[in-house]
């Protein structure tokens, strides 16, 4: 998988976080997700959201991406609030892949992946050849190239998943926000994804928020790990700091021994049976 090269960040206050949370409280008509709560996103950072089943990951990496707004409090991008951003600027800082997106009838995937340049284009700045070019690439670096002209209906889970992760690539936002990208994966391409996200961390400095589920892949390709659980962060911090026993027990209820992988020195995840001591 290749690289893709993105437009410099445009909406950076000095010194300010890509993303932060002042004070924000997420709730869903009654229910209350979060209150209260401050958080910064560093820019440049591969940061990961784990935590148990409605924990609230995909409740704040909504209000990071602008898709649910907060009942009080405010998120920023780059030191200013999103409330006061349009769209179309949002969608050029910022490229989010929500939990389930929804397929438009009728698209093939080159023309979902296209959709991905909509943010760039405007009556004064057409397609060019460039835009063909970065969705040619996203396409490759996401093994979809055989599959461009195929109709989106006719994929497989895993491979509509990859056209929506290409479509997030060919957006060349400085910040992106992925939900659960491995849903649906097997395993070489939940790495292929895990390793085409590190390698846009840290070949063009994007900044990266994601879900997942797998505590072994997110330590492995993480910077920085965000537990969250009972309306709060329970951890946060380097992979071995958050990954250890206590924390695993508080916030997924797992007995569980944290050993180093031997293939990558990272910390991994060896649930305990207690039907086999
Ligand atoms: N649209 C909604 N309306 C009402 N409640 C919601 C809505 N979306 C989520 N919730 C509730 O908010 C809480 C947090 O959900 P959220 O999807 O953020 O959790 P999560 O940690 O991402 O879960 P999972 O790991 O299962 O995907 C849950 O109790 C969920 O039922």
């Amino acid at each position: 998988m290749t690289a893709i090269t993105a437009a410099p960040a445009g909406l950076n206050v000095r010194g300010a976080a890509a993303l932060e949370a002042r004070g924000v409280t997420l709730a869903y008509d009654k229910a209350t997700i979060f209150e209260n709560l401050d958080l910064r996103i560093e820019q440049g950072e591969v940061t990961t959201l784990i935590g148990a089943n409605g924990s609230g990951k995909s409740t704040l990496l909504k209000a990071f991406g602008r898709l649910l707004a907060p009942s009080a409090g405010s998120v920023e991008l780059g030191g200013q609030p999103l409330r006061s951003l349009n769209t179309r600027a949002v969608a050029r800082e910022l490229a989010i892949l929500p939990q389930k997106p929804l397929t438009p009838s009728a698209t093939s995937v080159r023309d979902l992946v296209s959709r991905g340049r909509h943010p760039h284009q405007s009556l004064l700045r057409p397609w060019t050849p460039a835009d063909s070019t970065v969705v040619n690439e996203s396409l490759a670096a996401t093994g979809l190239t055989e599959l461009a002209d195929r109709d989106t209906a006719s994929l497989s889970g895993g491979q509509l998943q990859r056209a929506w992760i290409a479509l997030v690539l060919a957006q060349q936002a400085p910040i992106i926000l992925l939900d659960e990208p491995t849903t649906f994966l097997d395993l070489t391409h939940q790495l292929d994804v895990l390793r085409l996200v590190r390698s846009i961390n840290r070949e063009r400095g994007a900044t990266v928020v994601m879900v997942l589920h797998d505590l072994t892949l997110a330590g492995r390709y993480s910077d920085r790990l965000i537990v969250v659980g009972e309306g709060r962060v329970i951890a946060d911090g380097s992979p071995w700091e958050v990954l250890t026993p206590e924390v695993l027990r508080e916030a997924f209820d797992l007995e569980a021994l944290v050993i180093p992988d031997p293939s990558s020195g990272a910390p991994l995840i060896v649930p305990v049976d207690p039907d086999r001591p």
